[in-house]
This record gives C-alpha cells, structure tokens and sequence, in this order.
C-alpha cells in the first residue's frame, strides 16, 4: 500500500483530514531547507510537497516565485533537491513526499531518467503543473513503471473528458485547485463541493485542495466540502521568509493549521450533550 494510502486510512480511522505542507527545495540554502522540512513533520504536516526551483514557474505568484530565485541564487539545482528528498526519507520513512515541479525541468534529464531517481532519492508522488491533463498519460504511464504516483490537477472548470483523464491517472491523491490563476494567498479560495463530488463518483484518488490556503477556516471550509485533506504553500513559504529562523517560523503556523483538520473536541461534546438531553 502506498504511503498516501496509508497517510488517508489513518486519517479515516482519527476523523481527521490530511494537511499537506508546500516548500521549495533549497530555500533560502539547503540546510536552511532541511531543516524547514524536518519542521514541517514535527509541526503535525501529514505529507509533504516540495518544489524544485524552476526559473520559469508559470503557475507560481510572487511569493513561490521568490523562494524559487532564492534556491536558484543559493546555487541549487536538481540533484541538490534529490539529495534533500533522501534525507528527508531517511529521517521520515513514513511521511509523503511528493514533487512539484515544470516539464522542462523533468525533460532535461530525461524522463524516464528524472522518474527513476525521483523514486531512488524516496519521492512518493510527482505533479507536473504545466502538464495538460489531456497529454498526461505516456507521462503518468512511465511515473508508475519508476514507482512514483501520478498527480494531477483537477478545477471546478475542469471539462468531463479532461476530469475523467484526470481521475483515471492521478494517484496518491487528486490536486483540486480552490480557484483559477496562481498560487498565493492573496485571494482565498472556494471549494466547489460539486468538484469533490464529481471526482468521487469517477473513482478518482482522494481530493486534497490547494490555492489560498493560509487561515484555519480555510481549512475547516475545503474538508466542509468534502475533501480528504488541504495544501498550503505561500502562507508556509513567507512565513520562513520574513523569519530570522525559518525552521522555527513554520511549526506554529503548520500546527495551527493542522489543528484545523481535527474535528473540533468542544462540538463533539456539545453533541454529546444534546443527544444525552
Ligand atoms: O501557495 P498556495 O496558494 O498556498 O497554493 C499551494 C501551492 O503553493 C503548492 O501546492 C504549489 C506550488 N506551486 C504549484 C504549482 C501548481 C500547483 C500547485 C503548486
């Protein structure tokens, strides 16, 4: 069983929906970044998804933008982030990890090549975000040959034949964008529960939300529509960013959130109460 699999079956059992924390690899150095992603798990992240800088991140705001050129400028390059992704796994050997990153990065160094030492360095998952889901299947096809899961990109304006690709080929879990243009928090998002529905009755893999998630609300709002879980990246990324230590900047804000997936202990005794009464 896969360790989304695994992750999603534990959560089940708690009640609790998955929190997933987004950084990019290398920022603002490696060890910085290490660190970061060691404080990611011990501030309660469920999974982790990790970008590796591209200069080009076409679907990235100002703020992802910026801790790419960071990484960038600290010199990091791909196989800076392999190495990252495998002491990641030997530190966490349970944890989710998936990659985020642009086809031209994969390209240069060949696919089924980035596949296989993607899933060597202990990657669980890859998402490729300026893949059409139309495109995707010779892609997704070689991930799982290397042993890496598939993940796509699903939009309450996705159309029915792109939503079927892309709920017959994502695996680990289903990246459901809460709102059209970039990432970044600085519009929230709406969490379509049509789209969680839709996916669910294709069979796809479990629907995760991502785009403007920053507050607890935002968090309680996307699982309210039926999500297996959230994503946030910006808030997580400027939180490090603004911090004289970063490590120790994103572990409130990632429990803060985290909390926000478990169901509320105050209400379940309120319920409690009622049905005594
Ligand atoms: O930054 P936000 O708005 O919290 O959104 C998550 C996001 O950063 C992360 O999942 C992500 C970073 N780059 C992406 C590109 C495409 C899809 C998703 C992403």
């Amino acid at each position: 069983m896969s360790r989304y699999a695994q992750m999603f079956d534990r959560l089940g059992e708690q009640g609790e929906g998955a929190f997933g924390a987004f950084v990019m690899l290398g920022d603002p150095d490696p060890l910085t970044s290490a660190r970061v992603l060691d404080a990611l798990v011990l501030g309660g992240a469920d999974m982790i998804e990790v970008g590796i800088p591209f200069s080009d991140p076409v679907a990235d705001g100002p703020v992802i933008q910026a801790a790419a050129n960071r990484s960038l400028c600290a010199g990091v390059r791909t196989a800076d982030c392999l190495d990252l992704i495998a002491g990641f796994r030997s530190l966490h050997p349970q944890v989710p990890i998936g990659i985020l990153t642009y086809a031209n990065l994969v390209m240069a160094r060949g696919r089924r090549n980035f596949f296989e030492c993607a899933a060597e360095a202990g990657a669980d998952s890859l998402l490729v975000a300026d893949l059409p889901s139309l495109e995707a299947e010779p892609w997704a096809n070689e991930m799982l040959e290397a042993g890496i899961e598939p993940v796509l990109i699903a939009a309450a304006t996705t159309p029915p034949q792109a939503l079927r690709m892309i709920a017959r080929l994502s695996s680990g879990y289903t990246y459901c964008v809460s709102r059209r243009g970039i990432t970044g928090t600085h519009q929230s998002g709406c969490f379509d529960p049509t789209l969680v529905d839709r996916l669910r009755d294709l069979g796809a893999a479990p629907p995760v939300f991502g785009f403007g998630i920053s507050k607890p609300s935002h968090v309680r709002e996307a699982l309210a529509a039926g999500a297996a879980g959230v994503i946030a990246g910006s808030a997580i990324v400027s939180a490090a960013a603004d911090a004289s230590s970063p490590a120790a900047a994103v572990a409130p804000l990632v429990s803060e959130l985290k909390a926000a997936t478990r169901r509320d202990p105050s209400c379940q005794r309120n319920e409690s109460y009622a049905q005594a009464v």
